[in-house]
């Protein structure tokens, strides 16, 4: 991690028919770190990284990748962005799945394009599998071949919407690990978001924590539970949004 800033949203505001499902939210990701954006569902994770990725074209508000706007940043291949819903092509195998990626972030460099390829297959880890038509695969199988095409690029900037969200307690483990230990050894900034405030601690490197398109509180993840005496961020959030009367 370093002190330059690879994402700068400034009072990102968002209406839909004049509703405020963001609003204003202001943030700082490091280059080099783990970001987590968490919070509850509807709370505005998704909106504020779909913003950030070029996709969302319409807000109010700045937003700066590496020193450009989203879709500059989305056309020179910065950024690499897994949705929520992300699924594979389920007539192509796990590897031809890869393979169509590496040759679009490639651009013509075939050596490029198997380096891409190669560190793909190691990041899905789906051993024989990654042969098979992925309309066999598992929920949690598919995830990681979406979490490697996203990663293997070695974009700047990594966005991951709920990577771990519906997968079981293997999958989950894999996925947490690669976005723990992987964005050292490529040069990658990850931001990644999850409604789980439990398993943050061990990904992120800080985090913000957003209630009502608001960010309630960014920080390392240590510091904020301390902040709030709790013994983990859930009851840390719980506090920081003024509704603590629930905890025992
Ligand atoms: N296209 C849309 N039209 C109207 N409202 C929308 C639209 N997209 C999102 N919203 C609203 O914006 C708010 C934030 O939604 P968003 O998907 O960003 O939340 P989230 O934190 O990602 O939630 P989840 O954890 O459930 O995925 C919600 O109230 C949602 O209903």
């Amino acid at each position: 991690m370093t002190d330059e800033i690879a994402v700068s949203v400034t009072n990102l505001v968002k209406k839909y028919k004049n509703v405020e499902v963001l609003n204003g939210i202001s943030l700082q990701v490091y280059k080099g770190e783990v970001f987590g954006l968490i919070g509850p569902n509807g709370a505005g994770k998704t909106t504020t990284l779909r913003a950030i990725s070029g996709i969302l074209k319409k807000y109010e508000g700045d937003i700066s990748i590496f020193g450009y706007t989203p879709e500059e940043a989305k056309k020179l291949g910065y950024i690499s962005y897994m949705p929520e819903d992300a699924f594979p092509y389920e007539k192509l195998s796990g590897i031809e799945n890869l393979e169509v990626f590496a040759q679009i972030y490639a651009r013509g460099d075939k050596e490029l394009e198997k380096e891409f390829l190669e560190l793909g297959v190691k990041i899905a880890d789906l051993g024989n599998k990654i042969y098979e038509q992925t309309s066999i695969y598992s929920r949690g199988m598919k995830r990681r071949l979406m979490i490697a095409r996203a990663l293997m690029v070695k974009p700047r900037l990594a966005i991951l919407d709920e990577p771990t969200t519906g997968l079981d307690v293997e999958s989950t483990v894999r996925v947490r690990r690669i976005i723990r230990e992987l964005p050292r050894s490529i040069n990658t900034t990850i931001l990644f978001s999850s409604h789980n405030m439990l398993e943050v601690d061990f990904m992120c490197d800080r985090i913000a924590l957003i209630n009502k398109g608001k960010i309630v509180e960014i920080g390392m993840p240590k510091q904020i539970a301390e902040k709030y005496n709790s013994k983990n961020l859930e009851e840390a959030f719980l506090k920081a949004i003024g509704n603590d009367k629930s905890i025992s």
